[in-house]
């Protein structure tokens, strides 16, 4: 069986947090590649700040020049709320000689038990669980918890600071910094 990653995520926009833990998950279990996955609308928060494509180019930036990176935009593509049980059901079908990790924050970890359809997603999916601060690994739900450096950077800090006309300069890739210079992104939200 292939060992493949997936990491889904709002990425608005994607930051060094972000890379980190999958390039750690992906090197502690093993694993042949990452698949990140841009929601479309995500399910139990605020609408995102950026559009699904800015979002999406942003991560092509982010993700470029390593080769175990790769995006799968299925849920942007299905539009609509973005729950993980529809998208791992889709993949299970499309990649039966695959087995998937889920990588997910603490934050996420502690929010599992109101997951849409949880009882069928825990069988199409291992969840692999990284250290956030400000929040416990404990679950109800079998989690492997994977030991990455806690990196105390977030979405929301990048937000906040680009909307405070403050640099992010080393908190996300150059790339990424510069699509969000050109296209105006953050400054006013
Ligand atoms: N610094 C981090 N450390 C560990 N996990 C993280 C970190 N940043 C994001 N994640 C995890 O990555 C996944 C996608 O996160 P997401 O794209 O929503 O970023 P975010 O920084 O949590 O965004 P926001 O601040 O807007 O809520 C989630 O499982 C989240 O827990
Ligand atoms: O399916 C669900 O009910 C569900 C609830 C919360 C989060 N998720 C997924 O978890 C990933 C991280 O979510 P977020 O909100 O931190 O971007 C992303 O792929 C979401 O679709 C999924």
């Amino acid at each position: 069986m292939k060992r493949v990653g997936i990491l889904g995520g709002t990425f608005d926009p994607p930051h060094l947090g972000h890379l980190i833990i999958a390039e750690e998950v992906r090197l502690s279990l093993s694993l042949e590649e990452i698949w990140f996955i841009p929601s479309y609308t995500p399910p139990h928060k605020d609408e995102a700040k950026s559009s699904p494509e800015h979002r999406k180019k942003m991560l092509a930036h982010a993700i470029e020049g390593n080769k175990a990176f790769k995006m799968e935009a299925l849920e942007i593509e299905r539009s609509g709320k973005s729950y993980t049980v529809d998208t791992m059901k889709e993949l299970s079908e499309r990649y039966p000689q695959t087995e998937f990790f889920f990588i997910i924050g603490a934050d996420m970890v502690e929010y599992l038990p109101n997951w849409h359809r949880i009882n069928e997603l825990i069988h199409l999916v291992t969840f692999a669980g990284v250290k956030r601060s400000g929040y416990k690994l404990d679950s109800p739900y079998p989690v492997v918890e994977v030991e990455v450096p806690t990196i105390d950077i977030s979405s929301t800090f990048i937000r906040r600071r680009v909307k405070e006309g403050k640099t992010v300069n080393y908190f996300i890739p150059e790339s990424v910094y510069a699509y969000m210079k050109e296209n105006k992104l953050y400054e006013n939200k």
